[in-house]
């Protein structure tokens, strides 16, 4: 499962309140046993030593809460990094919980870390959650593990299949996969538009398993060689699980700062757990079991999945769990796919015109007489363009990263163990960055001729560097194929009730949102 967010902190009201007063007292009573003879021996010692590169400033942390406070005055933790670099600059630190933290605000400094400083922050943060979900060791999943000659050769297995390249033939065979799912997922909605009473025009329908389903059913055919009905009972769970895990990796808790609340969460880490092995039984069941016993060595791989059997009797770096693991991780990844698509959806029912311009370019490049396919992806730069709009607007922020030695950003000190937040919803939303930047333009991303798609350095919604995501060619290669095929066939508007709830910062929409309204689009359209 990946690890497309950083967590929003929240933290319950009451339990905040406790814990402020109890820190305002802590504070009190440190000060009050701060001696200045201590001080001075300190300031002597100082004009001793060779000058120190300076730390960055930053609020006074509260004791025990640190300034996990500050944070909650804004709708997201990204919004109070802004807000915070209005008064501290582009780079301050902040203590969160007891954990030492950097913020970076521009993209300069963030191209430091992730690319000139990048082997000095190939770290992540060491939340009990992120445990939970990988058997005990986050070290287990590819995306919250530190950096290792393991992780190396994770991605490198990973890359051919999780990144393929336009013109090879793992392209050609994801290309199959996204089209015929995109057709089972035209016919299942068409299916449940007929089992309900109202016109279709009136049908608000809860789209989000349909789409999660056919994402998770290209993930398995072109990964593992399998696909699955929509009805059958243990793939239902699996999507669903992946769906809730996904949310889950999306939201944050007071406790991966503060770990000593674990006693508190102590039902929902079970339940992290839990979700976990259930995953794990599926695939073990309905996916490995035959992978082995059909594996073939003499004739190669068929597959990612046969490609991990073959690497873990090759390799003696990967155990049997490395291999699972990493195969749970990118199948998973499906659910990003799933809600990205949620978002694209609900952008083209608040703005018509988008949706109308995709099935333009669809119809040109298909003659409108067949669905659009993966190949045609570079005669269609509008609709990627309306794709990488979602991923602006969406914002998913980059995994938190953490030095792993004593280094400096921008000349100033951080310590081994800093966890490293990159405001990237700086990087989406600020005016430094876009004209309009509330605003949903898909052009944006167009040459002035609007032939090509365009896209600025500073737009990094995958991150770049040693642990950018390798599942970039995947989101963008399924989301095409999948919003042409619904825009080439229907018109999409909000539900009645007009409620269309999204999450700043965030590119996760709950299991359980929204419904969407699908007209059959009308031959003389
Ligand atoms: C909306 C879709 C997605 C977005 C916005 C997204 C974004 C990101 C970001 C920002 C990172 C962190 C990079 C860093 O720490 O510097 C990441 C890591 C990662 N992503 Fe994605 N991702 C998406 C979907 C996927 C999918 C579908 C897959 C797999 C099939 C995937 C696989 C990974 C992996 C394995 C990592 C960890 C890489 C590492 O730490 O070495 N992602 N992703």
């Amino acid at each position: 499962m990946v690890l497309a967010a950083l967590p929003v902190v929240t933290l319950g009201v009451a339990a905040a309140a406790a814990l402020a007063v109890f820190a305002l007292v802590l504070a009190v009573v440190q000060r009050r046993s701060h001696r200045p003879a201590a001080a001075a021996a300190e300031q002597h010692r100082d004009h001793e030593r060779p000058a120190a590169p300076p730390r960055p400033a930053g609020p006074r942390p509260l004791p025990v809460l640190g300034s996990l406070h500050l944070l909650g005055q804004h709708a997201t933790p990204f919004e109070a990094f802004t807000a915070l670099a209005k008064q501290y600059g582009d780079i301050y630190q902040l203590t969160l919980g007891a954990t030492p933290c950097v913020i970076v605000n521009s993209y300069p400094l963030i191209k430091e870390v992730l690319i000139t400083k990048g082997a000095h922050f190939g770290g992540r943060p060491d939340f009990i959650r992120f445990h939970k979900l990988f058997g005990g060791d986050r070290n287990n999943s590819l995306a919250l593990c530190d950096w290792s000659e393991l992780q190396k050769t994770r991605r490198s297995i990973a890359r051919i299949y999780c990144s393929p390249r336009a013109a090879s033939a793992h392209y050609d065979r994801l290309e199959e996969a996204c089209a015929r799912e995109a057709a089972a997922l035209l016919a299942r909605l068409s299916a449940c538009q007929q089992q309900q009473p109202q016109q279709p025009q009136q049908q608000a329908l809860h789209v989000k398993p349909l789409l999660q389903a056919a994402c998770a059913n290209i993930f398995t055919s072109y990964m593992c060689s399998a696909s699955f009905d929509y009805d059958d009972p243990g793939f239902k769970k699996m999507v669903r699980t992946f769906d809730e895990i996904f949310w889950e990796i999306n939201q944050g808790y007071a406790v991966d700062f503060m770990p000593w609340l674990e006693p508190v969460y102590r039902g929902h880490m079970r339940q992290i757990s839990d979700w976990a092995a259930e995953i794990r039984q599926f695939i073990l069941s309905r996916i490995i079991e035959s992978h082995r016993r059909s594996l073939d060595r003499a004739q190669g791989p068929r597959d990612f999945t046969d490609a991990l059997l073959l690497y873990l009797e090759e390799d003696p770096l990967l155990n049997w769990e490395h291999i699972i693991f990493e195969l749970e991780d990118f199948l998973g990844g499906h659910s990003a796919i799933g809600n990205l698509l949620m978002l694209a959806l609900r952008e083209i029912a608040l703005h018509p015109e988008v949706g109308e311009r995709i099935r333009q370019e669809a119809d040109a490049a298909t003659g409108g007489s067949r669905l659009v396919s993966l190949f045609d992806k570079p005669s269609m730069p509008f609709t990627e363009a309306t794709i990488l709009e979602t991923l602006r607007t969406a914002s998913s922020p980059i995994v938190p990263h953490v030095a792993t030695q004593d280094t400096s950003i921008a000349g100033y000190a951080v310590d081994k163990g800093t966890v490293v937040f990159l405001n990237n919803y700086e990087l989406n939303s600020g005016e430094t960055y876009w004209a309009e930047p509330a605003a949903f333009r898909p052009e944006r991303f167009l040459s002035a001729d609007g032939s090509a798609v365009v896209k600025p350095e500073h737009f990094i919604p995958f991150s770049t560097g040693k642990r950018t995501c390798i599942g970039q060619r995947l989101v963008q290669g399924c989301s095409f194929v999948l919003l042409a095929a619904l825009m080439q066939t229907h018109t999409v508007s909000a539900p009645p009730s007009g409620d269309m709830q999204t999450f700043p910062a965030c590119v996760a929409v709950p299991p359980d949102t929204f419904p969407l309204v699908f007209s059959p689009r009308q031959p003389a359209e």
